[in-house]
């Protein structure tokens, strides 16, 4: 069953949500001025774990006074929890059945291969993000999420580890919606992955390709479509995703409606592929970004990119200074973005998530080809900083380079 913001309602909060923030050295937000910061965090998660798990520890041997129990309780509750036959008031309870705290070793030894990760994603099973978040993380178990915003609060109630968002694509561009999100919340991005999609026209077994009158998708796949759908003559329909247009063709049991969707979907909803690689242009790829509540420790292992998203002062050439910080130093930028903001100011939280209202006319977001544990980004964002009026860092992570 997929997550919505109903189901996200009331959820207890726990363990390391609470864990200390950094301190950044030059004032940068984001959890990377300083890379042996970022160990001391990780290092404070864990400890406070451990201190969590002492409090269940005492509870749990606490010998209750008032009753003498017979020997069938007392075989009954050691089948439970351990207490010993010979030992009544159970304080020489098995110990070993306590739970353990984490240790380095265990975390070392946490499955690098993707199984367990919990990964949200928006969207029916078959969706574009669950084939993105398959793509990162091959065994992972993929949870639907009716909505971006019921992802992101997911990984932040910590029922899942990561979120799936989709943030451009080569022929729509860049999906603003989903960079809002990513100021409005706290998650950091920890990777990337550029997928190949190709769109198909999906009907009810038996029904033609000239029967569909109506066709249902995902309004980016819509999009991406135009010149098929218009050649087909068919009413679009927008739906909240490719895979949950799919599966409204099989609910509505309409033989003229079609839906543009994945050769996957058509098998998880059992309909027929009336036409393939129906997208406008060949090569349609979109970028997921995958997100966490933490950071990762960024290497100098492969290739690298960080997102980043600042604001400036009004005035002549302070955008050209700005991008001056990476061309002086040979850093390639990948991706620049920037998001007018005077009709809908936001509201961004700083990293002690106290909240300050800020209100800014334009910001800049930009992808540069470098890793941050490479002292000219670190230089770079310094020396931006100089000037920025806000910047924050969004995430430093491998660039996939696998398409
Ligand atoms: O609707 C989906 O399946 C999505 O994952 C969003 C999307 C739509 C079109 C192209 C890429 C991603």
């Amino acid at each position: 069953m997929g997550l919505s913001m109903m189901a996200l309602k009331g959820v207890f909060i726990s363990g390391c949500a609470k864990a200390p923030q950094l301190g950044f050295a030059n004032g940068l937000s984001g959890n990377y001025g300083l890379i042996k910061n970022l160990r001391y965090d990780l290092d404070k998660c864990c400890k406070w774990e451990c201190c969590s798990f002492g409090v269940l520890a005492q509870k749990a041997i606490t010998p209750v006074e008032d009753e003498k129990p017979t020997v069938r309780e007392v075989e009954a509750s050691a089948a439970n929890d351990g207490v010993h036959e010979n030992d009544p008031k159970g304080f020489h309870k098995d110990l070993n059945l306590l739970p353990k705290p984490l240790t380095a070793v265990d975390l070392s030894s946490a499955p690098s291969d993707g199984s367990k990760v919990r990964v949200a994603y928006q969207g029916a099973p078959g969706a574009y993000c669950e084939d993105a978040a398959l793509k990162a993380y091959p065994k992972c178990e993929p949870v639907p999420c009716e909505e971006f915003e019921a992802a992101f609060k997911a990984v932040e109630l910590w029922l899942v580890d990561k979120a799936v968002l989709s943030i451009e694509n080569s022929v729509g561009g860049s999906i603003h919606r989903n960079y809002d999100l990513l100021l409005r919340h706290r998650l950091h991005i920890v990777g990337e992955v550029q997928m190949r999609i190709d769109h198909c026209l999906l009907g009810l077994p038996g029904a033609r390709k000239e029967e569909i009158k109506r066709v249902m998708s995902h309004p980016q796949a819509l999009a991406q479509c135009e010149t098929t759908l218009t050649d087909l003559g068919v009413v679009k329909v927008g739906a909240l995703d490719t895979a949950g247009a799919a599966q409204l063709v099989v609910t509505e049991g309409a033989r003229d409606t079609g839906a543009i969707a994945s050769a996957r979907a058509a098998d998880i909803y059992g309909l027929n592929v009336l036409a393939e690689r129906i997208q406008d242009d060949e090569e349609n790829i979109t970028r997921f970004l995958i997100l966490a509540r933490d950071p990762i420790i960024p290497g100098l292992d492969r290739p690298y990119k960080t997102s980043i998203v600042f604001s400036l002062e009004q005035g002549p050439g302070v955008l050209f200074k700005a991008l001056a910080v990476f061309a002086l130093r040979g850093i390639n930028l990948s991706k620049i973005e920037s998001r007018p903001q005077q009709q809908r100011p936001l509201r961004v939280v700083d990293d002690s998530n106290e909240g300050t209202a800020k209100y800014f006319d334009y910001l800049f977001y930009i992808d540069f080809e470098a890793s941050m544990a490479e002292p000219r980004a670190q230089s770079a964002l310094g020396n931006l900083q100089e000037f920025a009026r806000f910047l924050r860092v969004l995430g430093c992570y491998p660039m996939d380079t696998a398409l």
